[in-house]
């Protein structure tokens, strides 16, 4: 199923994360860059999460999940690297009103994380649904590159014609070639950044 974006305002809002190893690592600092009030529950911690509890970015529960362990969670990540403590967590969660993201099983996630940039003010967010997050971290890594040399790159094969999005002339700008532009060119002078006409659309 497509998932809906969103952007989570996530301040102040306790996350409960069960586990505490490499994908509770990952997770834990994308909610603690988000600002939220992050519970880790796990006997055991991965040291780049043992260092965010040192700093009192994270409060660590130090044993294994129980039930109404996620009472007043608004996100739950169930990430151990046992299964059947996975479901039981998720189990837990639907009965609440909170999203869930179970680590092993996407089709049981009631939310993903996308691979995701950001340069400034600005993020970049490329989800697959959950089918090929391998693919979601090459192309995050593809644009983290290009955007860290000011996008020139990107700039220089938009000049060279090899992108579908057109700006327009009077400022100077790129357009679509012909063979790309199916409805004429009645509208060439489109908007900056349009690309309404390009292929696939
Ligand atoms: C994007 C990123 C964001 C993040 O986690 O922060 C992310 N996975 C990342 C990395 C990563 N994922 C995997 C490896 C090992 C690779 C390998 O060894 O092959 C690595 C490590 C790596 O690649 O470095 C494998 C994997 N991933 C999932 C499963 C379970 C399954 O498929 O059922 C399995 C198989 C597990 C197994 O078989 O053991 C599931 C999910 N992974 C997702 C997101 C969600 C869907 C995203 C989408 O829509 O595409 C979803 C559904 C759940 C979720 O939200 O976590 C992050 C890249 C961040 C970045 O680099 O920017
Ligand atoms: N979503 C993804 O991107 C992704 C990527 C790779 C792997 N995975 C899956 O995620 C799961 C976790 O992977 P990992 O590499 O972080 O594993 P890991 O072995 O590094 O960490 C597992 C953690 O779970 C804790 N734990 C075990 N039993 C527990 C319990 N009953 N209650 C609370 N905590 C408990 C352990 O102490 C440990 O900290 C695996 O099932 C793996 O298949 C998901």
């Amino acid at each position: 199923m497509p998932g809906f974006m969103v952007s989570l305002d996530l301040r102040g809002k306790l996350c409960v994360v069960v586990g505490g190893g490499r994908v509770a690592a990952r997770k834990i600092e994308k909610l603690v860059a988000a600002g939220a009030k992050v519970r880790v529950i796990s006997p055991a911690l991965e040291p780049r999460i043992r260092a965010r509890v040192a700093s009192g970015d994270v409060v660590w529960v130090a044993r294994r999940y129980e039930r109404g362990d996620l009472a007043g969670a608004q996100l739950v990540i169930a990430a151990t690297d046992h299964p059947d403590v996975n479901r039981q967590v998720s189990a837990e969660a639907e009965t609440m009103a909170c999203f869930v993201n179970v680590a092993d099983r996407a089709e049981a996630c009631t939310c993903m994380f996308p691979a995701t940039v950001r340069v400034g003010d600005v993020t970049v967010a490329v989800s697959t649904d959950g089918r090929h997050p391998g693919f979601a971290r090459r192309l995050r890594e593809a644009l983290e590159l290009d955007l860290s040399d000011g996008g020139r790159r990107f700039l220089a094969l938009l000049e060279q014609g090899h992108l579908p999005i057109r700006r327009s002339p009077a400022a100077g700008g790129v357009q679509v070639p012909d063979s790309w532009d199916s409805r004429g060119r009645e509208d060439a002078d489109a908007p900056s950044g349009e690309s309404e006409n390009a292929p696939g659309h």
